[in-house]
């Protein structure tokens, strides 16, 4: 198979490198010609992922029709924003026959869309073509080789078992879905909670805060799910609680750095400054809130942490605040009719 990457970044590289290791004649895309040169020459990606030594036949370039030029799969791996415009540049030089994957985290704004959403509207025969591959996977992980795991999810079967087939190996198990609704979304609004665990952790609140947030953080992600035409189910799964758990938890990630950074004082642009990569949960929250209001989705954490972001209310207060919601049922709407039932029954 030849397979082009579109984005140089920390994931497109360990994505590419995937896909140069399994055989595959892989070409990476990106827009700075400096990492292309360094991987070229050195087989590393000095800026994002500087400790890896990349596989010797990863090619890169900076030419975007030529890197397109008779691709068999095309992965898309640039941040939301900037995918707009990455994909007018690339549509025109896309084989039509290609499948076209993404591993975006993010929704296209100001309309928020998903990506795939997005890319449908201009993609030829999508049903059949696109793909979504997500899950808890962190690039700096992933390039050493620590087993992993991910979920690809298409409307068509053979599509997801294709790029199944493309991208698993000894050490990346790669499990297929038909809920791609319910795949870009898990991995798209983890990345909100994982601010706010970051700013419960940057405030010293404890593991019991964490848990919470991330046990209701799922609850209101589910609830948007739903809402948006996703299967609850795929919420319990690797794009859904898996990525959750990853990105809430772990060094690696970019949304919880981010947290801790504006729980100890910095301001929003000082703090995606010093993170210097994407942090897809401050967009995210934007958006998620725009359509959680449009919708009418109860998503307090997700409304207290643009508040916060936008800096109308101090992060302390909006724990106090969330704390001191009205009484409330755990199951809320998703399990109402199962509740019912239960305490008929007793
Ligand atoms: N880093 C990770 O471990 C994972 C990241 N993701 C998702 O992958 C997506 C890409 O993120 P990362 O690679 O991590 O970001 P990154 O910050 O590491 O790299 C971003 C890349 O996009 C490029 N870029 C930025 N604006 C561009 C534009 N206008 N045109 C072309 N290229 C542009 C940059 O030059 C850079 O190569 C995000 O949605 C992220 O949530 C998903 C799973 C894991
Ligand atoms: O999506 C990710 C891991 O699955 C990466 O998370 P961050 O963007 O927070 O680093």
């Amino acid at each position: 198979m030849k397979a082009t990457v579109l984005g140089a970044g920390s994931w497109g590289t360990a994505l590419a490198n995937i896909l140069s290791h399994n055989g595959h004649e892989t070409t990476i895309w990106g827009r700075d010609s400096s990492v292309v040169r360094a991987i070229n020459s050195n087989h590393v990606n000095a800026h994002y992922l500087p400790d890896a030594e990349l596989s010797s036949s990863l090619v890169a370039t900076d030419d975007l029709e030529a890197a397109l030029s008779g691709a068999d799969l095309v992965l898309l791996s640039v941040p939301s924003r900037a995918l707009p415009e990455l994909l007018q540049r690339a549509l025109p030089h896309i084989p039509k026959q290609s499948l076209v994957a993404h591993a975006v985290k993010g929704f296209i704004r100001p309309d928020n869309r998903r990506v795939s959403e997005y890319i449908g509207t201009m993609l030829t025969d999508a049903d059949r073509r696109l793909a979504v591959v997500s899950g808890p996977s962190h690039a700096e992980e992933v390039v050493r080789e620590v087993p992993t795991t991910v979920v690809v999810a298409s409307r068509s079967q053979s599509t997801a078992e294709a790029v199944q087939d493309a991208f698993m190996n000894a050490a990346f198990r790669v499990y297929t879905q038909a809920d791609i609704v319910g795949v870009e979304l898990g991995g798209t609004l983890k990345n909100i909670i994982a601010l706010g665990v970051g700013l419960a952790d940057g405030l010293g609140l404890g593991d019991n805060t964490k848990a919470a947030l991330m046990t209701r953080g799922l609850a209101e992600m589910t609830r948007l799910g739903i809402a948006l035409g996703a299967s609850p189910l795929t919420f319990s799964g690797l794009a859904g609680i898996g990525d959750l758990i990853v990105t809430c938890t772990s060094a690696h990630s970019r949304n919880f750095r981010a947290g801790r950074l504006l729980a100890v004082g910095l301001s929003l642009e000082e703090t995606l400054a010093k993170i210097g990569m994407a942090v897809e949960g401050v967009g995210t929250t934007f958006a998620a809130a725009q359509l959680a209001n449009d919708l009418g989705v109860e998503m307090p954490i997700t409304r207290a942490l643009q508040q916060v972001l936008e800096g109308t209310c101090p992060p302390t207060e909006a724990v106090t605040n969330l704390m001191q919601r009205d009484k409330n049922h755990e199951m809320e709407d998703v399990g109402q009719s199962v509740i019912a039932q239960t305490w008929e029954l007793m």
